[in-house]
């Protein structure tokens, strides 16, 4: 009996890379911000997902299938199959859990995922001991692994751990490389007196051959591909913030799992400042988190929180004084490290799953809108104000 189902299953599940996934051309009309996938970047991932070295399971096939239908069809108004129709009972329900996202949002969110799929078959080695990892490019990012913490550090202290697009990479590869290893728990953390400045305004100098618009385009690319890989990382993840923290290194703790903070640590998102506009998902889990005004104080009007604010408003989970606060957070997370590793990633997926789809389509609404942004008279001018020394938050 195991062996039918297992033959029907795997028959059915084929199927679902088989022909629907595999139409070429669609002819789809484009709408939407400018920033969101190309019907050719679609086709492009629907052949790629045909070379696919590695199987990647039945749950993932039916994401691809139901994301599929939604970006060409749009949301699923099809009969739902009869009780006894267990295959397409089952697709009907993985598309219409999808309800209203929009069809760019689901052309998206299938391109996002065949490339991570793509990367991941393409890794090396799926159990990459810490002595194997590639170390970062540069010194500005040191990831060390140790008890069972893999601890990614900021190592910038001079220019406050500002974000070099380097260092974006840097963190892409290493939260990708951590996903694999050994360690049960991640840490981010910043070297000297600061958490992070937030996006270093110097990337928005090095102008690349086609301008400000290619600019804009390759950061909005960087920016959702360093989010993606912060709404996807399979286990614990902790920032222990150790000092200010500003821009990006703020709007993703909201998709951590718990933020430890010293007392000194202070909260800071000075987009309508700076002529931009929130990413990281801040604009979906701040509101959730904080409520919608605190949010939109935050957000909107760039008001600094300190520690003990951002704790009362469930951004920081803990706050100690700083005296004591490497002593204390490190204690606790070796210990919380010995915990079954198995048993804390499922806890996590049952947390954190259901509201990846959301997530993903969020990431790439904000990095097409700050596309746009980047491009406005008002970002130019903050920039430069920053630059010539006029302006400082
Ligand atoms: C591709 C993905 C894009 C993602 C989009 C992200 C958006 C954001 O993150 S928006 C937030 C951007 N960050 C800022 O606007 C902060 C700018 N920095 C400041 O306002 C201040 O430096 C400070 C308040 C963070 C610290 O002030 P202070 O304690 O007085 O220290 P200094 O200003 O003297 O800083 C020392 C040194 O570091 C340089 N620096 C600090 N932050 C940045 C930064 N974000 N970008 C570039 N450089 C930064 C600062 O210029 C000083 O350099 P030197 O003068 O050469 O010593």
């Amino acid at each position: 009996m195991a062996g039918l189902a297992g033959r029907f299953a795997r028959r059915w599940f084929s199927g679902l890379l088989g022909s629907p996934l595999q139409v070429p051309a669609l002819g789809l009309h484009v709408r939407g911000p400018a920033m969101l996938a190309s019907q050719k970047d679609f086709n492009n991932a629907v052949s790629q997902v045909k070379l696919l070295k590695e199987d990647p399971g039945n749950e993932v096939k039916l994401k691809l299938y139901a994301l599929y239908k939604q970006a060409t069809e749009g949301p699923c108004n099809v009969p739902k199959p009869g009780m006894l129709d267990f295959i397409n009972k089952t697709k009907w329900d993985a598309w219409n859990a999808l309800g209203s996202l929009s069809k760019e949002a689901a052309r998206q969110n299938y391109v996002d995922l065949v490339s991570r799929l793509s990367a991941s078959s393409e890794s090396p080695s799926p159990e990459a001991p810490a002595a194997d990892r590639k170390q970062p490019e540069s010194d500005s990012l040191v990831v060390t692994s140790e008890d069972g913490i893999t601890t990614i550090r900021l190592n910038r202290p001079a220019k406050k751990n500002a974000l070099t697009t380097q260092m974006y990479h840097d963190i892409i590869a290493a939260l990708q490389a951590a996903s694999k290893d050994e360690s049960a728990i991640t840490v981010l953390t910043g070297s000297g007196d600061y958490y992070c400045s937030g996006n270093d305004l110097t990337n928005f100098t090095h102008l690349p051959a086609g301008g400000l618009e290619e600019m804009a385009r390759s950061a909005a690319a960087l920016l959702r591909d360093f989010v993606n890989c912060f709404i996807d990382f399979p286990k614990p993840l902790v920032a222990v913030v150790n000092g200010p923290a500003v821009g990006i290194s703020v709007t993703i703790l909201g998709l951590f799992d718990v933020v430890y903070a010293t007392d000194r640590a202070s909260f800071h998102t000075p987009f309508s400042h700076l002529g931009q506009s929130p990413e990281g998902c801040s604009s979906y889990t701040f509101p959730k988190i904080m409520g919608s005004s605190k949010a939109a104080e935050m957000l909107l009007f760039g008001k600094k929180l300190t520690a003990q604010e951002a704790c009362a408003q469930g951004l920081v989970t803990e706050v100690f004084p700083d005296g004591t606060f490497q002593k204390e957070v490190w204690a606790r997370l070796k210990a919380y490290s010995k915990l079954p590793p198995n048993a804390m990633r499922i806890s996590k997926q049952i947390i954190r799953n259901r509201e990846k789809e959301k997530l993903h389509a969020v990431n790439a609404e904000e990095s097409s809108v700050l596309r746009e942004r980047w491009q406005s008279d008002e970002c130019m001018n903050a920039i430069a104000s920053f630059l010539s020394r006029k302006a400082k938050l």
